[in-house]
């Protein structure tokens, strides 16, 4: 097994900077930051803001030639994907883990394009929080990293060399024994929550209060449910009972899904990730998605009102 000294995170905003903030309090010198250098100038003269703490880290542009890091950590919204891939470049070896924080089913796919699936672990967060304006990132609840190979009936190397350094960093981690079904259920839950949030304007308080919007939320996560049942997924009424447990007990009632976030800065959403996946599962598995299908145009059409169409 391989001791992970040297992770390069991309994408500075929520996720990101709150994992990142981890390791740099670790060590400040085993993580560094991978940015252009606008950005890098806008982080260094606003400073980046965790919690009302601020925290300076190693940033590098993308142009120059890094030795390869051990892990690299991508924590950008689909939009931004294809640049970030590029951006890593120098960072990736032959023996860099490569994890992707980001939401939905598709990221992985996209990034072993590039560089392949040998060192790719799946990953995804959950039961965080974190929101941010600008440079300042918050969080009540930092939730914690589900990551692991596709299926992990025991731990890879790889599996072992990131649950090392999460376990030295404090970072909460679990290891799925089946991550695929993983990976859905988190689909499943964003598919429902950040889409229906993004519509309702609603912070986490009204899908823990208000029926209506719960039942509003559950109606889009069934359609991954019966979904998931055709790509052998199977996904049931225990993955909904699950993200409830969540809701109740670890979303701060004022918390905003990052989808929310999104529409309420005027960015470009990830709905093509979202409902946009969900309805072309759909045509492929003959399974009718017309909850998705408004959701995908009701967001579509917030998009153009913030004028990001
Ligand atoms: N917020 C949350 O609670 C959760 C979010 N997620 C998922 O995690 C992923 C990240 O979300 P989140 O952190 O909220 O998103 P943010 O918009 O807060 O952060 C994305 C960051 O990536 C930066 N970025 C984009 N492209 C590049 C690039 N080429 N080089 C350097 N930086 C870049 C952006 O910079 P700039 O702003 O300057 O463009 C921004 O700071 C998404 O897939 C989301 O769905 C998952 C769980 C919870
Ligand atoms: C689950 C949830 C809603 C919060 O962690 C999320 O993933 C998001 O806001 O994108």
């Amino acid at each position: 097994m391989k001791r992970i000294n040297k992770v390069s995170v991309i994408g500075l905003g929520a996720i990101g900077a709150a994992y990142a903030s981890k390791l740099h309090d670790l060590n400040p010198n085993c993580v560094q930051v991978i940015a252009d250098e606008e950005r890098i100038r806008r982080y260094k003269s606003n400073g980046l803001w965790i919690n009302g703490r601020r925290c300076d880290f190693n940033y590098l542009t993308p142009e120059v030639e890094a030795r390869p890091a051990d892990l690299v950590l991508v924590a950008v919204k689909y939009q931004g994907l294809q640049q970030a891939i590029a951006d890593i470049k120098h960072h990736v070896g032959p023996e860099t883990v490569i994890m992707s924080l980001m939401n939905g089913i598709s990221s992985e796919e996209i990034i072993a394009h590039t560089y392949g699936s040998e060192n790719l672990l799946y990953a995804m967060c959950v039961a965080i929080d974190a929101g941010r304006e600008g440079t300042d990132i918050s969080f009540s609840s930092i939730g914690r990293i589900c990551f692991g190979e596709k299926r992990n009936p025991s731990h890879s190397p790889k599996v072992r060399s990131v649950k090392q350094l999460f376990e030295q960093a404090g970072i909460p981690y679990e290891i799925p024994e089946n991550m695929e079904h993983a990976m859905w259920w988190k689909f499943m839950i964003n598919v429902g929550i950040n889409q229906t949030s993004a519509v309702l304007k609603a912070p986490y308080r009204v899908f823990q209060e208000i029926r209506e919007a719960h039942d509003f939320m559950v109606t889009a996560m069934q359609e991954v449910i019966e979904l998931s049942k055709k790509a052998g997924v199977h996904l049931n009424e225990g993955d909904l009972a699950a993200f409830d447990l969540i809701l109740r007990q670890s979303l701060s009632p004022e918390g905003k899904t990052s989808m929310l976030q999104d529409i309420e800065a005027g960015r470009k959403t990830e709905v093509e990730y979202f409902a946009g996946t969900v309805c072309q599962l759909g045509r492929r598995y003959g399974v009718p998605t017309p909850v998705n299908e408004m959701l995908f145009r009701m967001i579509r059409v917030l998009e153009q009102v913030n004028g990001r169409g």
